[in-house]
């Protein structure tokens, strides 16, 4: 059937849901084209269908199509950032990365090289902004792997998550959804004056843990923390801390409160909101956001598509701070001219 799309300033938008129910068709993120019916795309919106690094319950591998069915509902215009991202940018849906899910060692090199691929410098020099949709946290090693290559050097990184994920080894492996922010602190990616996580609590294995990961030099900002000070608090700490350096955002959609996220693999009460992660994201506006994921959803455990839902407006707040820096970029290229 034909598809009848939005469009404006020459980028193709999401199918236009006045003329089209939004029921209707197969799903990609928002409703956006994909990738291989644009002829380029400033932010790519991908998803790595792999849960083989989980401790507890599986099944993040569907994770990137229930986020991308719970998203028919989003509407072009962001009035909380007051911007029209798929205007500003050609945005698009670049599908699933085909990744090895019997082989741990081989799915991160794929999902790094993929990665690399989707964010391949054109002629002129501009790449696109990557957004992934997961899969399980174990991902997050090989994409600021190539964030991180992309970038020239090590990036900030903001981590929104109930756990530390700076764990060492669980089984004796290495790379787990437990362990890739120590991997990518071992491997000098990330620049260790500006590492943060938000969202933390729960029970630990021992204080021991707090000790190593405060060695690594990441700050925490706990649930507790969200609660208590509030959310432009934190949003000034955070922005204080991360300055304009090229910041790598990793969400773990179990950084709700499971009754905003049921549908993860390690639930841990006492989280914050969606309404706080929300507007800490919208507090960012301005940075120099070069990537970002949203991991960790597991469809088997959601009703009435809550956690899909919280995720997919994540991701659209995501999608509209990236868009908004190509717009930037975009007027600095511009001025140059
Ligand atoms: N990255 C996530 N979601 N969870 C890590 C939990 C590690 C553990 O089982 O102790
Ligand atoms: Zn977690
Ligand atoms: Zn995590």
């Amino acid at each position: 059937m034909k598809e009848l799309r939005i469009e404006a300033n020459g980028n193709l938008g999401p199918i236009d849901s006045s003329r089209i129910p939004r029921y209707a068709g197969a799903a990609t993120f928002a409703r956006l084209p994909r990738l291989d019916q644009v002829a380029r795309a400033d932010v790519a919106v991908v998803g790595v269908p792999f849960d083989t690094g989980v401790s507890y319950r599986p099944g993040a591998r569907f994770g990137a199509n229930h986020v991308r069915e719970s998203s028919r509902l989003l509407r072009p215009y962001n009035p909380a950032q007051d911007l029209s991202p798929f205007e500003l940018a050609q945005v698009a849906d670049a599908g699933d990365m085909a990744v090895n899910p019997f082989n741990i060692n081989e799915a991160i090199e794929e999902i790094q090289q993929n990665a690399l691929d989707l964010t391949a410098p054109d002629a002129d020099g501009r790449s696109a902004k990557l957004l992934t949709l997961g899969g399980d946290h174990t991902i997050a090693l090989p994409l600021l792997r190539a964030a991180s290559e992309r970038a020239g050097a090590p990036v900030a990184l903001l981590h929104f998550d109930a756990h530390l994920d700076t764990w060492d080894t669980y089984f004796g492996a290495e790379y787990t959804h437990g362990t890739p922010f120590r991997r990518a602190v071992e491997e000098g990616i990330l620049d260790t004056e500006a590492i943060s996580h938000v969202g933390t609590r729960g029970p630990l294995y021992g204080k021991k843990d707090l000790e190593e990961d405060q060695r690594f030099g990441f700050g925490i900002v706990t649930s507790s923390d969200v609660f208590r000070q509030g959310v432009d608090e934190v949003v000034h700490k955070l922005r204080d801390r991360i300055g304009d350096r090229p910041l790598y955002v990793s969400i773990d959609i179990d950084v709700l409160d499971p009754a905003h996220a049921p549908g993860t693999g390690t639930p841990e009460a006492g989280g914050i909101t969606s309404r706080e992660l929300l507007e800490i994201l919208r507090g960012l506006r301005g940075m120099n956001l070069i990537g970002a994921d949203v991991v960790e959803v597991a469809p088997a455990y959601d009703h009435a598509e809550i956690t899909g839902v919280a995720a997919s407006h994540v991701a659209y707040d995501l999608v509209s701070l990236l868009a908004d820096g190509v717009s930037r970029d975009n007027a600095r290229m511009e001025g140059k001219r």
